[in-house]
């Protein structure tokens, strides 16, 4: 190596070498499949989305958390037949560790809790907005990674958790322009196909594996899940008993079914109470045939959709007292939801109500007509900043018809000239680009007159 540095001539000539082979393998631009680059207005888009959530979720009382987007594959072996087990971004790393891309959140806080061994005071409340990930074949070309807002309240087993949860998505939904002529949220419990199986003789160990078979039943045939569903010894007859009671669409229809004394009729009784307490009974509809794709919710489930029925669901979630549990670790109560950067934005995209991000939020560009000037126009730049103008600063020489269709293309609300007449006289022009107007303005006082805007 040392002789090759010594020896240019023999260095530049590996490099061209180098250089010419690198440059005739064209780079792919584009992001790994199923991913997304954020250029500067998607990337308003989505912290104006992410804004509104965190406010959300400040108003409602719960506190932020996160955690690695790298996880140990053991925490999604759950063997339950899930989609999201069933398509882990995972892989063996250097230290021949099997890990993966998180794919959704809650095994994340769950994982996080029990290293607390009951250190974490409760309950709490806690939400993130963590990038979550699955690796589907790209058949269907869909998306591979999304932002998804999670809620979560541990410690509480009443069912008033899960109607502070709805009710923190209610007020995100209010708050974006959305009504409940917009969007329904549908309520059911799985306690209903626990007491449906318990009378039909399945094992309770065949609960959670039977929930995601029949969520599986919302999106194919039966028969296309035939054999999995005779794996669980679930023969037709007790499939179709199932899916009759699953059909039920009023608290009232599951009553006369289930019996009032049932303990799914009983609980889902308080949570439509709790809902009319918030006041936000407008937004539920029971519906028995919601059951939610994850293994582990053992209660309250609830799914957030769009009333015209032309989107996938918006948001989705339940009670997971079991949880821990399934870690070897003693049980808390649970509920939580997982609420997508990608439907909600198509929908409020289909309502028209999504704003503009066109604009880059630049308050005010400056340049100096000269070189010579440019010292002051650093200096008049650092007044506008100091009073928190959003300030471009031009930093070559520029035509000011060139400066004029920046400062448009940016959306900025002024331009600020630094020129020599001007300058000889302690002062630098303003022109206000939306009304057209130009005032000159003394440089000592650019302070003020960027807070009196
Ligand atoms: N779980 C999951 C992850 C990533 C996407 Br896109 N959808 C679902």
């Amino acid at each position: 190596i040392s002789n090759a540095i010594q020896d240019k001539s023999l260095l530049d000539k590996t490099n061209t070498d180098e250089t010419r082979r690198v440059v005739s393998e064209k780079l792919d631009t584009n992001p790994p499949k199923g991913t997304r680059d954020f250029y500067p207005e998607d990337m308003r888009l989505r912290n104006w989305l992410f804004d509104q959530w965190r406010d959300t979720a400040r108003i409602s009382g719960f506190v932020e958390y996160d955690a690695p987007v790298l996880e140990s594959e053991a925490l999604y072996t759950r063997k339950a037949g899930e989609e999201v087990t069933q398509q882990l971004y995972n892989f063996v790393d250097k230290g021949e560790r099997a890990v993966t891309l998180r794919p959704e959140m809650t095994p994340s806080l769950a994982r996080m809790v029990m290293a607390k061994k009951g250190a974490l005071p409760l309950p709490f409340k806690w939400f993130s907005i963590p990038q979550c990930w699955r690796y589907e074949r790209m058949t269907r070309g869909r998306r591979r990674e999304h932002f998804q807002w999670n809620m979560d309240i541990w410690g509480v087993a009443g069912e008033e958790a899960e109607a502070e949860l709805i009710a923190a998505m209610v007020s995100f939904f209010e708050g974006v322009g959305l009504t409940s002529e917009d969007v329904g949220i549908k309520v059911n419990s799985r306690l209903v196909i626990g007491e449906v199986l318990n009378e039909l003789g399945i094992p309770p160990e065949k609960f959670a594996a039977t929930c995601v078979l029949v969520d599986k039943l919302e999106k194919v045939p039966v028969d296309a899940i035939q054999g999995e569903l005779e794996e669980l010894g679930l023969d037709r007859s007790v499939v179709e008993k199932l899916l009759n009671v699953l059909t039920n669409k009023s608290i009232e229809s599951l009553r006369d079914t289930l019996g009032a004394d049932s303990k799914a009729v009983l609980q889902l009784e308080k949570f439509m109470s709790l809902c009319d307490a918030y006041g936000i009974q407008d937004w539920i509809i029971l519906d028995a045939s919601v059951v939610r794709g994850l293994a582990y919710y053992t209660g309250i489930v609830f799914e957030a959709f769009d009333r015209k029925g032309q989107l996938r669901a918006i948001a989705g979630g339940g009670r997971y007292d079991k949880l821990l549990e399934t870690f070897g670790g003693d049980s808390i109560p649970a509920a939580g939801f997982g609420f997508g950067d990608a439907v909600i934005v198509e929908l409020l995209k289909e309502r028209n109500i999504l704003p503009s991000f066109e604009e880059s939020g630049i308050d005010t560009v400056v340049f100096a007509m000269n070189e010579k000037l440019f010292p002051a126009a650093i200096h008049a730049a650092a007044a506008l900043r100091k009073a928190g103008q959003s300030v471009d600063l031009i930093l070559e020489a520029k035509k000011s018809k060139w400066v004029f269709k920046h400062a448009d293309r940016l959306g900025a609300k002024y331009c600020l000239i630094v020129g020599e007449s001007e300058y000889e006289n302690g002062e630098v022009a303003v022109k206000d680009l939306k009304l057209g107007e130009q005032v000159n303005v003394k440089i000592e006082e650019l302070g003020s007159w960027a807070t009196s805007q």
